[in-house]
């Protein structure tokens, strides 16, 4: 199951400078399947420090942690959906993202133009949210008809033109859809077909300066603007210059500027946790792997995340929990105190469960 994150914002903010800096990650990293897909798709390891502890003792001949794919795409101006600057034609490239990345600009720069003559991000967030508002308002006028056609004739359910309709009104409304969702119970369910913009969850990077990455105040402002979605603070021309660096070193200067993590590890996290998603370990000498799974999803699964005919021959799972193991040392010791668990089909995945898969078919990481 890959993640995919669209980057959107106003031209000149910062979204290549943040794209170039996630994807240098990956050549940094790069040991993961597909690094590069097409030019503006970047494929980045989930960072997981769990990982190389578990290679090293298992002496893993590789490490492969679970991506995030972000998609860079063009600017949007006010009147994009009018055709102003670049028009909306490239919001195409971002509608099967699984959520959207808005950038803002926070930082001061004046050397950096900013197309509307100023550094004002709440005023900046709205264009580019009725801007993909509008965009929804484009496909909804052009899928209605078609749709009531469709159901003249039979071939489509009223339920899906009702629910069209009423998703039409309230982009009119100027509000999002997934507001509307959250609030007054619109199904978004039966409009997945129609990839919506505002469907999907956003999640706000604000693109600071070294001044701002101090201002706690600022950023709580910042964050304020758009709770309850989720904020990421970053400087994304320190983030560039950040995975230039050896990973040591660049821990170092995270430390020295006061920061626990890079920008570009939160921006990843936070994108699994907006979506509800969450890892399972796998540990041999072949491998240590993360593997993404829904959060809520049983162990079969699980496991047919590995391989789809695992979930239908799952028997069992061993399982022990990651900091188990590394509070023993080892997959004997673990075993010695009973640590190890058997789990049957109805066991609900944790965060960090460190597996290994019985099934009907060969036995199986
Ligand atoms: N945090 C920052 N502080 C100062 N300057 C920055 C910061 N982030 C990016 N910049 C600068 O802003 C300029 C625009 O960056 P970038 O090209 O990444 O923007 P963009 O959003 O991709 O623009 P476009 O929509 O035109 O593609 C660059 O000169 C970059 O160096
Ligand atoms: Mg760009």
């Amino acid at each position: 199951m890959a993640l995919t994150i669209g980057i959107v914002g106003l031209p000149n903010v910062g979204k290549s400078t943040l794209f170039n800096a996630l994807t240098r990650a990956t050549v940094l990293a790069a040991n993961y399947p597909f690094a590069t897909i097409e030019p503006n798709v970047g494929v980045v390891p989930l960072p997981d420090p769990r990982l190389d502890a578990l290679a090293k003792m298992f002496n893993s001949h590789k490490v492969v942690p679970a991506t995030v794919s972000f998609v860079d795409i063009a600017g949007i101006v006010r009147g994009a959906s009018e055709g102003e600057g670049l028009g909306n034609q490239f919001l195409a490239n971002i509608r099967e993202a699984d959520a959207i990345c808005i950038v803002t600009r926070a930082f001061d720069d004046p050397d950096v133009v900013h197309v509307a003559g100023k550094v004002e991000p709440a005023s900046d967030i709205e264009t580019i949210t009725t801007e993909l508002i509008l965009a929804d308002i484009q496909t909804m006028e052009k899928t209605i008809p078609r749709l009531e056609k469709e159901v003249r004739g039979k071939k489509t359910e009223a339920a899906v033109l009702e629910a069209a309709r009423a998703a039409l009104k309230v982009l009119e409304d100027g509000e999002l859809l997934s507001a509307a969702a959250a609030g007054k119970g619109l199904d978004t369910e039966i409009l997945r077909e129609f990839q919506l913009m505002t469907t999907k969850p956003f999640i706000y990077v604000f693109n600071m300066d070294d001044a701002g990455m101090q201002d706690a105040a600022r950023q709580q402002e910042l964050g304020a603007l758009v709770a309850p979605a989720e904020a990421v603070f970053l400087d994304a021309q320190f983030e560039a210059e950040l995975v230039e660096l050896e990973p040591e070193e660049a821990a170092e200067m995270l430390r020295e500027n006061g920061q626990e993590e890079s920008g570009l590890d939160k921006l990843a996290r936070v994108g699994f946790d907006t979506l509800g998603l969450q890892t399972f370990l796998t540990a041999g000498e072949k491998e240590s792997r993360a593997w993404t799974i829904r959060k809520g999803w049983t162990a079969p699964q699980a496991a047919g995340v590995i391989h789809t005919d695992f979930e239908k021959g799952f028997i069992k799972a061993e399982i022990v929990s990651y900091d188990d193991l590394m509070e023993y040392g080892s997959m004997a010791e673990v075993r010695a105190h009973g640590r190890v668990r058997m789990e049957g089909k109805d066991y609900v995945m944790a965060d960090g469960d460190v597996v290994e898969f019985r099934t009907g078919l060969t036995s199986k990481r």
